[in-house]
């Protein structure tokens, strides 16, 4: 199964011409099996409507829908999982409102924010910031190829490298001891997006 991790962004998806079901959609349809939906400036009924729409085209391949941030959403549309980062509701308390069934995925920036997250009930740790991006302006400082390798050596968790990852280096990231790779502009702000997530698919895999 790929593991490869689509992040949503509605403005970028606009911008090349695509609608968020559409790229996510597409990007099942590739062969993409873990899908976050991320808003940062969506109204609640905006984001659960969007949310119940991506429910449905997810739960049609078989892909795990997982929600940014917000609980309540996640609740909301029966979502497969949340993923909180280390500025968001503390990870304990999300484990107590999803409940054991549900994946909850957690960022880590540093080695010390790993272990601290040590003997957590998490499902998987998204390791960033891996390179420089555009898309988040607010990232912590770069881990690089290197702060990637040692935090996947100390984890036994799942861990999903982002920040920066595209074609030309996802290979690396996959090299570095990533289970996976969490994309936003590669896929996103491609003009094909299902053309996109099977590059970045195959070459992930070599
Ligand atoms: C897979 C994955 N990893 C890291 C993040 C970043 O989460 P966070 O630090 O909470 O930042 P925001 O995405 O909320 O701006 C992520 N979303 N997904
Ligand atoms: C959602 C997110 N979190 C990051 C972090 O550093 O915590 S970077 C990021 C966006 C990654 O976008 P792109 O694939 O376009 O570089
Ligand atoms: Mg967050």
């Amino acid at each position: 199964m790929s593991e490869l991790y689509l992040v949503t962004d509605t403005d970028m998806g606009c911008r090349a011409g695509h609608t968020v079901p559409y790229i996510v959609e597409e990007a099942c349809r590739a062969g993409v099996r873990w899908v976050q939906l991320r808003e940062k400036t969506a109204s609640t009924r905006a984001f659960v409507e969007l949310a119940g729409e991506l429910k449905r085209i997810t739960q049609m391949y078989g892909a795990r829908l997982i929600i940014n941030d917000r609980v309540d959403v996640a609740l909301a549309v029966d979502a497969d999982g949340v993923h909180v980062g280390q500025d968001d509701m503390p990870h304990h308390l999300v484990r107590k409102l999803i409940g054991l069934d549900k994946i909850l995925g957690l960022s880590v920036n540093n080695l010390t924010e790993l272990q601290e997250a040590k003997g957590a009930d998490i499902d998987y740790l998204g390791v960033a910031a891996i390179f420089p991006t555009a898309t988040k302006q607010d990232t912590s400082s770069l881990l690089g190829l290197e702060g990637l390798r040692e935090i996947c050596r100390q984890t036994r968790l799942p861990t999903f490298a982002i920040g920066g990852i595209n074609a030309g280096n996802i290979r690396d990231v996959m090299r570095a001891g990533a289970t996976g790779a969490a994309v936003v502009s590669a896929i996103c702000g491609h003009p094909s997006p299902y053309e996109a997530a099977r590059e970045l698919s195959l070459l992930m895999s070599e």
